[in-house]
């Protein structure tokens, strides 16, 4: 038998290759760690199978410390650990907040204390799960404008939005936020400072858990569907995984099980939900490799780029592409241009004679071999515009992350993403070609 050919050595190949991606080290023994222990242990928290590590690929995370059946409670946070809306209102912030009007929202409720208990430093209840919060993230609201400028447009469109939004919220805060002064002996401006609230934001924005709507008089009427969840919130995202996550109302603990095995050592992902890369930097900011549900999105642009310009029907055709929702979330997949894309393609690429055929293209049918080969080959052209366009980019990039050495992680977050958009790509390249070949 040759050597590593055999089962055995495919075997030992697979378990080098899944420990070596996962393998974390352990940080546990860390002081904030064993503070937050300690402090969880106090509320009731039972010690779940879980250790704090440090992995390779995913930075900090949960790592199991021994293997994890399917259907297992992997971990179980009782009420008193949550931080929720009660907790604020219930605090020593409930008699400001129920006399401001209008009512603030619950995402400022939240904020608000996170803000004014980092501020308590020593004194905060809370200390020992501030202080594992990350000091800074990574969301696009947080980025650069140089950064942001190097994202692809649709995402740095929302990215501006996003910081837009950040900036309005702090805005339509500041008269609440004077309205605490009393409660502090230094000005209320140099504590809820931009910076300070963008922290808190970050912080409910990519850590909290979903809880059934709770309805506060002295809250807007806004959604209040936030927890802050300590411990639990160190697991990270994995689109491969599927976890059922709920607050149990008997045992009044939020809990995780897992509907995927774990071996001992592994890190333990939970499933933030079936979102693209762009919505991961967007609403996390980071980057999945190999997700599955990543994608390229084509703008309006660039979808009649390589039609041809003396299309009397154009305009016609872009105006029922509008009426049907088929001018967005047009993309390039792992397995190929989605369906969607090619029928935009497919109805745009209409020849003139068989324009009143608009209607079944929508519904999938095949009209002519014409129209087909025409619509794949629009698609590779547009296809491999873009994979010119992703390596420009990823050029730029690198060239950027020389420049300007204090932005080197967000520029490789950035570099992240386009590198995944660049195996996106070429996978629907490779796709589109067999097609094409297929029809000749
Ligand atoms: C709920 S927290 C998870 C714990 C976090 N890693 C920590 O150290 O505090 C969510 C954040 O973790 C990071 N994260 C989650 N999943 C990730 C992954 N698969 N790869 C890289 N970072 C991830 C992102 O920064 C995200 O905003």
């Amino acid at each position: 038998m040759q050597k590593g050919k055999g089962r055995t050595s495919r075997v030992r190949r697979r378990k080098l290759c899944r420990t070596s991606e996962s393998r974390g080290v352990n940080e546990s023994y860390k002081s904030e760690f064993i503070e937050l222990r300690k402090w969880l242990k106090d509320r009731k928290f039972q010690d779940s199978n879980l250790v704090p590590a440090r992995f390779p690929g995913t930075g900090r995370g949960l790592m199991s410390q021994t293997s994890l059946q399917e259907g297992q409670m992997i971990i179980s946070l009782p009420e008193s650990c949550l931080l929720t809306t009660d907790t604020v209102i219930q605090s020593y912030l409930g008699a400001y907040i129920a006399k401001w009007k209008p009512p603030p929202s619950p995402l400022l409720a939240l904020c608000t204390f996170l803000v004014s208990e980092k501020h308590a430093g020593d004194r905060s209840l809370w200390k020992p799960y501030l202080e594992i919060l990350p000091k800074v993230y990574t969301c696009p609201v947080c980025l650069e404008p140089e950064v942001v400028n190097l994202l692809p447009i649709s995402l740095k469109a929302k990215a501006e939005e996003q910081r837009a939004h950040v900036q309005e919220f702090f805005a339509s805060s500041r008269d609440f936020f004077s309205s605490l002064q009393p409660l502090f002996a230094e000005a209320v401006d140099s504590i809820f400072s931009y910076s300070a609230l963008l922290w808190a934001w970050c912080t409910v924005n990519t850590r909290a858990v979903y809880l059934r709507p709770r309805q506060w008089e002295c809250l807007s009427a806004e959604s209040d569907t936030c927890a802050l969840a300590p411990y639990l919130d160190l697991l990270n995202h994995s689109p491969h995984v599927q976890v059922k996550a709920a607050f149990n109302e008997e045992t009044h603990c939020y809990e995780i099980r897992t509907t995927s095995r774990w071996r001992k050592h592994e890190e333990v992902f939970i499933c933030y939900g079936p979102h693209d890369n762009h919505r991961l930097f967007l609403e996390y900011g980071f980057v999945s490799g190999h997700n599955p549900h990543a994608c390229v999105y084509v703008s309006r642009e660039i979808l009649v780029k390589y039609l041809p310009s003396t299309d009397k029907q154009m305009d016609k055709k872009i105006s029922i592409l509008k009426d049907h929702g088929y001018i967005e979330n047009l993309t390039f997949g792992w397995d190929g241009p989605s369906w969607r894309l090619l029928t935009a393609l497919k109805l745009l690429s209409l020849e003139a004679e068989k324009f009143t055929c608009w209607r079944k293209v929508l519904l999938g049918e095949v009209i002519s071999d014409t129209n087909e080969k025409t619509s794949l080959d629009i698609a590779q052209k547009i296809c491999c515009y873009f994979i010119e366009e992703t390596t420009a980019m990823l050029q730029k990039v690198s060239r950027t992350k020389d420049e300007k050495e204090a932005l080197i992680n967000q520029l490789t977050l950035v570099e992240s993403l386009w590198t995944e958009e660049l195996k996106i790509l070429r996978a629907s390249a490779k796709t589109l070609h067999s097609l094409q070949i297929a029809l000749t």
